[in-house]
């Protein structure tokens, strides 16, 4: 393998890493470039013993050396372990060091006793196999060269100090907080089934940390639960506070990722940065051991600085077995409000909602007709009525009670067998765009196949109650935030792209026929 193919597939695995979004970018524009054994000889004697493969990386500008070797070298060495399959040591080159010129210079242990250069400020010296110290040392005496091109467009957008990436972390938080637009305490429909926890999550929303410490809604599926959540987060968001929303099959995830590459110090410093922490779907962490430690931990340091936490699950604290005891009397601590299905006439008035949203105009009888066929699952309403929009354009005909009731029934309701599994969505989807359905749950990334793909996992969503986790195991194991980012990234498209609606809703007709 060759430098730039090793550090091709370094790159590709650096995405279930913690790794920040921009350090990311860095790693994307720098270069891989092997050690002379000489030189690597003279930096470890005893490298070649070891099967040591060393690398210089040339990164971008001094920020970006400075925050990979101090933050992200470990990790980064360990990822190249497993792409090589021996040890590897990097030196991180920022453009303000030179090319190593070992062969010129006397070698390390005789180098030892020299006085060295103080090392620049933050930039720790360190080294799981060897003395970096020196190597730090080795290249500040080193003349400069001048950056490329790509160094110089970098240091324009870059920030330059650590606080300024610090700073940058935060605002990134706060713009990549996930929270679906679409979910507003102005678009949630309130009725006695959910008023309590609608009030409840308001009063958060307008003094976080100081209401209810901490906020526990519960309650079955499709019931709004994660609606509230997002509410909750977007007013968070508007007033300038860093939001957070994290399901707990992600922090699972990443606290799973920061002990593999030993990036727990990032992953504290991430979840205690934060003003509202949401996290969706906790039942899922009883029983994991270490996630429900961190948990513990998180809770309680945000807890202390009375920063605001609200937690979601589909069942009451109580209920969930194997949850840790200390975890559970701390999510009782502040209040527990239950989310109940709706009534009839909180269906019908999500329904019209829903329908003004969507600009169809639908008689009143036949809001009514649906909200009484659907009777628990809000989303399942809310597919009920993009599925009856579906009938009724791609039949052309005027909606009327009959289609409806044509539709609807041909749909079936809560009552029936679920008919549609997630194989048959996938398959539907592949046949539609000509492609195998091996390709479409494969690892490729061709345009042709990704856009399918996307729009599979988008309808497995909607149409079934499949999790995020279970979809992307039939997607070729993607972890659960790719998929919510495709679900995402359609949901999204549809309403822009005629194309795409079209394409969806034939395909939607094309199952419903099945
Ligand atoms: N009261 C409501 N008003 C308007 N829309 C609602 C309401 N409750 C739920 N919805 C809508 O129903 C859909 C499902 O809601 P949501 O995803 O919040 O449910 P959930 O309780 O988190 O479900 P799950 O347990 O499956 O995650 C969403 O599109 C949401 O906007």
């Amino acid at each position: 393998m060759n430098t730039a193919t090793i550090w091709r597939t370094t790159l590709a695995q650096l995405d279930t890493t913690p790794i920040d979004e921009l350090t990311k970018t860095w790693l994307q524009d720098a270069h891989l470039v092997e050690l002379s054994a000489e030189t690597l000889h003279d930096i470890a004697p005893d490298a070649a013993e070891q099967g040591l493969l060393a690398f210089t990386l040339q990164v971008p500008n001094d920020l970006a050396g400075e925050i990979i070797e101090t933050r992200w070298q470990n990790l980064l060495e360990d990822v190249l372990k497993d792409v090589l399959g021996q040890p590897a040591l990097l030196i991180v080159r920022p453009p303000t060091q030179a090319e190593p010129v070992a062969e010129t210079m006397p070698p390390m242990h005789e180098r030892e006793q020299e006085p060295q250069q103080a090392p620049r400020p933050g930039h720790q010296a360190r080294s799981p196999h060897t003395n970096h110290n020196t190597s730090n040392a080795y290249y500040d005496t080193a003349p400069a060269r001048p950056p490329t091109q790509s160094e110089f467009s970098y240091s324009s957008a870059s920030p330059e100090t650590l606080e300024d990436w610090e700073n940058e972390q935060r605002a990134n938080m706060l713009a990549h907080n996930r929270l679906n637009p679409r979910y507003t305490f102005d678009a949630f429909i309130v009725g006695n089934s959910n008023r309590l926890a609608h009030a409840a999550s308001l009063a958060v929303a307008e003094a976080p940390g100081e209401s209810y410490n901490p906020l526990f809604l519960y309650g079955g599926v499709g019931l709004g639960k994660t609606h509230l959540l997002h509410a909750i987060g977007h007013q968070g968001v508007q007033t300038g506070l860093a939001v957070l929303y994290v399901s707990s099959e992600q922090f699972t995830n990443e606290i799973v990722n920061a002990i593999r590459y030993r990036t727990t110090e990032e992953f504290r410093a991430k979840y205690r940065s934060v003003d509202i922490l949401l996290v969706d779907d906790i039942q899922f962490i009883a029983g994991k051991e270490s996630t429900e430690e961190e948990f513990f931990h998180t809770f309680n340091s945000l807890y202390e600085m009375s920063k605001q936490i609200v937690i979601c699950s589909d069942r009451p604290p109580k209920a969930i077995l194997s949850l840790e005891e200390r975890l559970r009397s701390r999510f009782e601590w502040g209040l527990i409000a239950d989310i109940q299905p709706p009534d009839l006439e909180t269906r019908m008035a999500i329904l019209r909602v829903k329908a003004d949203l969507l600009h169809y105009h639908v008689p009143d009888e036949i809001i009514a007709y649906i909200a009484s066929r659907v009777q628990t699952n809000i989303r399942e309403l809310e597919g009920c009525l993009n599925r009856l929009m579906a009938y009724q354009q791609l039949h052309r005909v005027e909606l009327t009670m009959d289609v409806a009731r044509s539709a609807i029934s041909s749909l079936g309701t809560d009552n029936r067998e679920p008919t549609l599994n997630s194989r048959q969505i996938a398959q539907a989807v592949a046949d539609y765009y000509h492609i195998s359905l091996e390709a479409m749950c494969g690892k490729q990334r061709d345009k042709y196949i990704v856009t399918p793909r996307q729009i599979a996992m988008y309808l497995i969503r909607q149409e079934t109650s499949t999790s995020l986790l279970e979809i992307g195991q039939l997607f070729g194991g993607r972890d659960h935030s790719t998929v919510l980012h495709s679900c995402e990234k359609i949901d999204r498209t549809i309403n822009v792209n005629q194309n795409l609606r079209r394409e969806i809703l034939a395909i939607r007709d094309q199952l419903m026929r099945e």
